[in-house]
């Protein structure tokens, strides 16, 4: 099966949905990622902070897939921003990885109050121009921060991950990621393990549509334009998460789903939270 993807402003693409890693490790990770790989994912998301960069590298190999027909995306963690502290961050990175390049990388969280981030968006321009890196994005970025990186650097990341479910729809910055070519990644597609999968809004929508309440919800986030990286430890889940390419939400349907908006589920505000 053949995923749909979309054009980054850079040249390269990224495909419509991807597998979020977090969580999955040891052996049991390299046999459900590259299971997925197996399935048909090409996205795989993961972070140095996820300790799981090893287990993501021994998955691609073992997949058997060709790497370039993959993207592998990971992220700068917190107390490693500033400018050298990037290139050495990003090499511990891919040598964990044990990858010639990494298709996507990003500032994993702005940590605002340390104000480094600009030297590190400084150091993955470096990178790309290198060809270490092919794209490189930002994750949990507000509209403000965004255009720091613009005013002062003139190079605007390809993708900004946030936060974005259907109780945490982030309207307003995706309307700023639209008029400047940036593509948003939605973490937490299926709201983790809050009451989402509940919802009666969405138990109707997938009854009627005879699809399950994943599905339903991960057909949302592609109807907005979002690339969804849902995890599961389960291949079954996997496979079903990955199979929201063949049905469409109504008008009506898309509206209701974003009746559900809350804020955010955890909290984690990028103005104030801070990762180490
Ligand atoms: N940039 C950032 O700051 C952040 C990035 N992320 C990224 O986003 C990815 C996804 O986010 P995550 O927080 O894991 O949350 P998700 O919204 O992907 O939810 C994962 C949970 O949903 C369950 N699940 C998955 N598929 C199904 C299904 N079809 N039916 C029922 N339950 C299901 C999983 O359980 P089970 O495994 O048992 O199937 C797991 O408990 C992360 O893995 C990570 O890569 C996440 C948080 C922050
Ligand atoms: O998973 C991530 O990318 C994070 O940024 C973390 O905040 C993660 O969501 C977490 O819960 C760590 O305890």
């Amino acid at each position: 099966m053949s995923l749909p993807s979309y054009a980054l402003r850079d040249g390269n693409t990224i495909p419509a949905i991807g597998l979020g890693t977090y969580g999955l490790n040891e052996q049991v990770g390299v046999e459900a990622i590259s299971d997925a790989i197996g399935d048909g994912y090409r996205l795989l998301d993961t972070a140095y902070n996820y300790g799981n960069e090893d287990v993501v590298g021994e998955a691609i190999r073992r997949s058997g897939v060709d790497r370039s027909d993959l993207v592998v995306a990971t992220k700068l963690p917190g107390r490693h921003h500033g400018f050298d502290e990037t290139i050495a961050s990003f090499e511990e990175s891919r040598a964990r990885l044990d990858l010639d390049w990494v298709d996507l990388y990003l500032i994993h969280w702005p940590n605002p109050s340390v104000d480094k981030f600009v030297d590190s968006w400084k150091a993955m321009i470096r990178l790309r121009e290198k060809g270490l890196v092919r794209s490189i994005g930002v994750s949990n970025f507000t509209a403000p921060m965004l255009d720091r990186l613009e005013h002062e650097t003139g190079v605007v990341p390809v993708v900004n991950q946030v936060e974005l479910h259907p109780y945490f729809s982030q309207r307003e910055l995706r309307g700023y990621h639209a008029e400047h070519g940036i593509r948003t990644e939605s973490w937490s597609p299926l709201g983790r393990k809050s009451d989402l999968l509940n919802e009666p809004v969405l138990t109707e929508i997938a009854a009627r549509l005879g699809r399950s309440v994943p599905q339903v919800v991960l057909r949302w986030h592609v109807q907005l334009g979002s690339v969804p990286i849902p995890k599961s430890s389960q291949a079954d889940r996997r496979r079903a998460n990955l199979d929201v390419f063949s049905f469409e939400l109504s008008e009506a349907d898309v509206a209701a789903i974003d009746g559900l908006e809350r804020g955010r589920i955890w909290g984690a505000d990028p103005d104030t939270h801070e990762e180490l």
